[in-house]
């Protein structure tokens, strides 16, 4: 009988089943799963202590979980029974504070690890010093180059002996911004072409949308939401989800009847019981602003509500944007909307602000538990 589709599809580069790490009987790690294809990225991204380092050690191999499988290509290498070591794992690393052999030039420290006839071995190196652009600096020391040529050497360094996997704690936060940009795509190409599956982690919610094909968003040692930067960014499954991307504006209301009452009219808030509290959240470029005519704003629509009247509190220019704030009328609360550099109002202008109904999240509000209401 020939293989069903399913069955002889080839495993994931990378698979990681219910991690669990715990350090003094405080759980750090709590049941992360991830699986990566070849010339995929995953970021693993969240705030401070969340557990993404640790996750990256143990899938390195260079700490050991309490349970859970890692498996590479479909065969394990960690598990109940087997635990290969870091070196035999087929696993690159590109640590932020992963420095290059001071005493070793940048042809050395590509070769460095390599095994393998003399012969072979240069030819790597000039191959990998190639794919970064780093061919005419192969006799220099690394305190002879700049930030980003380091980094380039590092890369590399991490791709020479062809890994499978390579994992990335924080590799570019130690460069400028502008510069930062320029070796995040560079690495990524360099990446893609190899067909690595790669596991980034990054505490940067910029760099995790720049960066991945799969976002998975870390909270107190597990993932919350996992998916494409796309999902995550429009379809957050809880506030903190939405606020860990940008600035929110929130609204609380109450269910009745299926609908929530707001000073920007009614929401639509089904399967919801009456005397729920909701949370209505929005994201500063969503909110919509319009002019005060003698106390009057414009006029309710569908798609943007009933408009609520504020004061101008404080307005900055970003540059592209202007980033305004406002004090409520309705209950003196304090909203942000980021609007068009062109528009700057002077504070103290009283102006209408609407809430763009396709671009709101509604969660109830539950202690940390929450879930999607409605829009
Ligand atoms: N060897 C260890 N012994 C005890 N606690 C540890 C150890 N390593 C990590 N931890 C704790 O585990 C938690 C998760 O740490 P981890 O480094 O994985 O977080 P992180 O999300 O990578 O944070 P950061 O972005 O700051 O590096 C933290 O509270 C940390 O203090």
């Amino acid at each position: 009988m020939p293989p069903s589709p399913a069955a002889s599809a080839a495993p994931p580069r990378l698979e990681v089943r219910d991690l669990v790490r715990r350090f003094g009987g405080r759980e750090v790690v709590g049941g992360v799963s991830l699986s990566v294809e070849a010339g995929q990225v995953t970021c693993l991204l969240g705030p401070s202590g969340c557990g993404k380092s640790t996750t990256l050690r143990m899938i390195a191999g260079v700490d050991t979980p309490d349970a859970g499988t890692i498996r590479a290509d479909g065969a394990p290498v960690f598990d109940e029974t087997v635990q290969v070591p870091p070196e035999s794992r087929g696993i690159g690393l590109m640590f932020q504070d992963f420095a290059l052999f001071p005493h070793l030039d940048v042809a050395g420290n590509v070769a460095f690890g390599l095994k393998g006839p003399r012969a072979d071995r240069d030819r790597i190196v000039e191959a990998q010093l190639a794919k970064v652009g780093m061919s005419r600096f192969a006799r220099k020391y690394p305190h002879e180059l700049s930030g980003g040529e380091q980094q380039r050497v590092a890369l590399a360094r991490a791709l020479a002996p062809r890994p499978r996997i390579m994992l990335m704690d924080e590799p570019f936060s130690g460069l400028d911004e502008r510069l930062r940009d320029d070796i995040r795509d560079e690495t990524l190409a360099v990446l893609q072409a190899e067909g690595t599956a790669v596991v980034l982690v990054t505490h940067e919610p910029a760099e995790a949308m720049r960066m991945a094909d799969e976002i998975a968003l870390m909270r107190g040692g597990r993932i919350v939401q996992q998916g494409a930067p796309y999902n995550i960014y429009n379809a957050p499954v809880d506030r903190e989800a939405a606020a860990f991307f940008s600035d929110v504006n929130v609204i609380r209301g109450q269910v009745r009847g299926a609908l929530t009452e707001t000073a920007f009219g009614q929401f639509l808030t089904p399967g919801l019981p009456d005397g729920t509290e909701v949370e209505i959240v929005i994201r500063p470029q969503h909110l919509k602003i319009d002019f005060d005519r003698a106390g009057r704003g414009p006029l309710p629509t569908a798609a943007e509500g009933t408009p609520a009247r504020g004061v101008v509190t404080r307005a900055r220019f970003m540059g592209s944007e202007s980033l305004v704030e406002f004090r409520m009328d309705f209950d003196g609360s304090v909203l942000k909307a980021q609007v068009p550099s062109v528009f700057l109002p002077r504070p103290g202008t009283p102006l209408w602000l609407m809430m763009r109904r396709d671009r709101c999240f509604v969660f109830p509000v539950r202690g940390g538990a929450d879930q999607p209401a409605a829009r």
